[in-house]
């Protein structure tokens, strides 16, 4: 490999300025498109660090995603769910196998590279048409083109030796990338960071929170019923929307985690109760059901709409207010405030595998301060006596557990409603010593990563 990757353009096409125009008319090859999309994608996720889930949206995705036949969506979706899954994996075997790292400026390449390995040692794809369009890729790609026979090489070798290789990456390497695995390791240890890590390489089940009677839901469904009340569909391969219940609203799709912080403001049956950062709604529509009068306070109008037609569904109403937290001014306090603050969503990365990829410390530190300020307007909104549940889906103390200890020693009138262990059977293990709950991706045989806290303001 020589170092000068990027620098030097020797195709053809580089010189008319059209870098990425393809060298020859030739048609290409079934499924090309799809892959060059997987690539384009990915590179989206780890260079310019774009979600992954507005990108394949199926009607205001990525353009490469959204032109693709349904078939060849669902592969973009599979390549990339699992390529960023397992990608410190197939890193450490490209690295096992070169003489030297790909060059720094060498992205392109390496996605081509990462798209093609997963779907060699992950997905149903013959290996030969994995390798094939990656070495057609390399060729087109004037960045890469005079790598193309080194791409034919490593993946040919990891066809060969898939099994072997599989092994003992699985064994030696983490899936978790360094940065956070070490920010995991000095929170909770080495034991828990590995199950989180076993954790993230599965796919999430569907979890639904069910208007009423749970156990009839699951039975209907074929799922079970979690102790926390959340219905799940372990088994669960297809459109949630073809599910019996979705069209007359009885249920709605909610990770079993999520479910829990509504549940912590007790019995809110009458009372007039605000749901702070509120869409796309699902904590909302659990306070409805419990019986509150609900105000929902959300600043983003395209998310509010989302939420109205979630609750059109549902057949539930709440007031909906379009406005910065900061800046709302209700007519009098409320009871009860659930304020679910923005954070870097590392608990969801089963369902989010590109988390990890897109967010870092910069951004938890950022959002650790936005979510002590938001706490700060949210407890002012709270009668004497009333209460506040603080929680998100971060697996960072400093967006969790810090917030609420540096909220309380700034604030005299507020103190924590520790939560008691018999109120949650089941779910012990996630309360901890100071009362609030703690739920990674490996508790209770997998959930998201959240943190809630109860604050009572005192009288
Ligand atoms: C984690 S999501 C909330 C999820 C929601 N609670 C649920 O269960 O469906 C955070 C939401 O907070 C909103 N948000 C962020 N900052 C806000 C602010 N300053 N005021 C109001 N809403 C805000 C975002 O637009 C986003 O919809």
């Amino acid at each position: 490999m020589t170092s000068d990757y990027g620098r030097r353009s020797q195709h053809p096409a580089a010189k008319h300025g059209k870098g990425r125009t393809p060298r020859t008319a030739e048609p290409d090859k079934p499924g090309f498109q799809a892959r060059a999309a997987a690539v384009k994608i990915m590179s989206a996720v780890i260079g310019q660090k774009t979600p992954l889930d507005g990108m394949l949206d199926d009607h205001h995705g990525n353009p490469a995603f959204s032109v693709l036949s349904l078939q060849d969506r669902a592969l973009v979706r599979a390549i990339l769910n699992s390529g960023l899954r397992h990608l410190t994996w197939i890193d450490a075997i490209f690295n096992s196998y070169l003489d030297k790292p790909l060059p720094e400026g060498a992205s392109h390449l390496r996605h081509i590279l990462s798209v093609a390995a997963t779907q060699i040692l992950f997905l149903d794809v013959p290996d030969h048409s994995a390798v094939d369009i990656a070495v057609e890729q390399a060729r087109r790609d004037p960045r890469s083109s005079r790598f193309a026979n080194l791409v034919n090489a490593l993946l040919r070798r990891l066809g060969r030796e898939k099994h072997d290789v599989l092994e003992g990456v699985s064994k030696a390497v983490s899936p978790l990338p360094a940065w956070y695995e070490k920010r995991l390791v000095a929170t909770y240890g080495k034991e828990t960071t590995a199950a989180i890590a076993e954790a993230y390489l599965k796919l999430a089940p569907i979890d639904l929170t069910v208007k009423s009677d749970p156990q009839h839901w699951a039975d209907t469904l074929g799922g079970t019923v979690l102790p926390t009340g959340t219905v799940r569909l372990d088994k669960f391969d297809g459109a949630v929307t073809e599910l019996t219940g979705f069209a007359d609203g009885v249920w709605w799709v909610q990770d079993a985690a999520a479910a829990i912080p509504a549940r912590l403001l007790g019995d809110i049956k009458g009372k007039r109760v605000a749901d702070l950062c509120a869409a796309p709604g699902g904590k909302t529509a659990q306070l409805i059901v419990q019986g509150a009068n609900v105000t929902a306070v959300e600043q983003s109008a395209s998310r509010i709409k989302r939420m109205k037609s979630n609750f059109d569904r549902l057949g539930l109403t709440a007031e909906i207010v379009n406005a910065r937290l900061e800046e709302y001014e209700p007519a009098e306090p409320f009871d009860a405030v659930l304020l679910d603050a923005p954070c870097s969503s590392t608990g969801t990365i089963r369902r989010h595998p590109d988390v990890l990829w897109t967010k870092g410390v910069d951004d938890i530190e950022t959002l650790a301060r936005v979510q002590y300020n938001l706490l700060v307007s949210a407890f002012a909104l709270v009668r004497p006596g009333g209460t506040i549940v603080f929680s998100n889906c971060s697996l960072d103390r400093l967006e969790g557990e810090e917030v609420v200890e540096k909220f309380l020693r700034a604030n005299p009138n507020a103190e924590r409603a520790p939560i008691a262990k018999q109120d949650w059977p089941g779910l012990e293990e996630a309360i901890t010593e100071l009362g609030e709950i703690r739920t990674t991706p490996a508790t209770l045989g997998g959930m998201d990563g959240f943190f809630a806290a109860v604050i009572r303001r005192k009288q």
